[in-house]
């Protein structure tokens, strides 16, 4: 049976209350400033008559900018984390203010305009259409977001340009290799300059070098053009790229690690 999250009138704690005044003063334009803000969240799954509370009070700053883990166990909570971070769930008590938007107060709709204005995503499995070849997977993001024809073909080359990856823009994914699609899924999800990138375990299936050479481009991606990079890792090499890393278990925060002097790395 699908499981459905339960509640979804949102109800304050202090925490989130206390959120209230932040949510506003984030703009994106601050350089330095906090992307993410989460203050008591909670969610609670429901399944059947059973009732899973998959988060519990969790409490989290991501700064604009870093490279932040979501890391832990499996089943302590990392993707349902990153799906409310990324305003895909909501949550079923809590506040999530993302570039000072109020994730937590915002229609469907809506959501779905922040998610396609604010957010790249990338996911274990790629996530690329068979049939189109590496451009044409770009293509087709830039045309959701709104650049057709000319622009979009020489916008797709240039993002595959960044992620080094222009030779292969002829090329259909059952050619290219995996650290090589997962380049590609980087470029489509670089579409429309989003400030934010979340990524859902992006090296896990991947060779350990072409893993390294993927968690390089995004730390990269992050250091130059200032952007903020989410990702759920279970894959303990990828630490020493990022800048801090958040423990989960059991659905805890479990510690908020502030990496030092990550600068000279990759
Ligand atoms: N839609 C759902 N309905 C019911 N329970 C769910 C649902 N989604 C997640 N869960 C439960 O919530 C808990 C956390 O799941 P989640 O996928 O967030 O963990 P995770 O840390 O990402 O795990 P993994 O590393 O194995 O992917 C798990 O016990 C999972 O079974």
């Amino acid at each position: 049976m699908t499981a459905t999250p339960i509640n979804f009138q949102v109800s304050l704690t202090d925490t989130a209350k206390r959120l209230d005044a932040s949510c506003d003063s984030t703009p994106n334009t601050l350089h330095g400033g906090k992307a993410i803000v989460a203050r008591g969240v909670e969610m609670v799954f429901q399944n059947g008559s059973q009732k899973y509370r998959a988060l519990k009070d969790i409490n989290l700053d991501i700064n604009q900018g870093e490279v932040h883990l979501l890391m832990g166990p499996s089943g302590s909570g990392k993707t349902t984390l990153l799906s409310i971070l990324g305003g895909i769930l909501t949550p079923t008590q809590g506040r999530v203010c993302l570039l000072g938007h109020d994730l937590t107060r915002s229609s469907r709709a809506k959501l779905s305009k922040i998610r396609l204005k604010n957010i790249g995503f990338i996911f274990q499995e790629f996530n690329l259409f068979p049939a189109l070849n590496a451009m044409e997977n770009v293509e087709l993001a830039l045309e959701m977001k709104g650049l057709k024809g000319r622009a979009g073909r020489r916008e797709a080359m240039a993002l595959l340009e960044q992620v080094g990856l222009a030779h292969k823009a002829k090329s259909m994914p059952r050619d290219l290799s995996g650290g090589q699609k997962q380049r590609v899924a980087i470029a489509r999800a670089l579409t429309g300059n989003p400030e934010i990138i979340m990524a859902d375990e992006p090296t896990a299936a991947l060779d350990s070098q072409s893993g390294h050479a993927v968690i390089s481009l995004l730390r990269q991606l992050a250091k130059e053009r200032n952007r903020t990079v989410v990702m759920v890792t279970h894959d303990p090499r990828i630490v020493d790229v990022a800048d801090r890393v958040t423990y989960l278990e059991d659905g805890m925060l479990q510690a908020d690690g502030l990496l030092q002097n990550r600068s000279a790395i990759h």
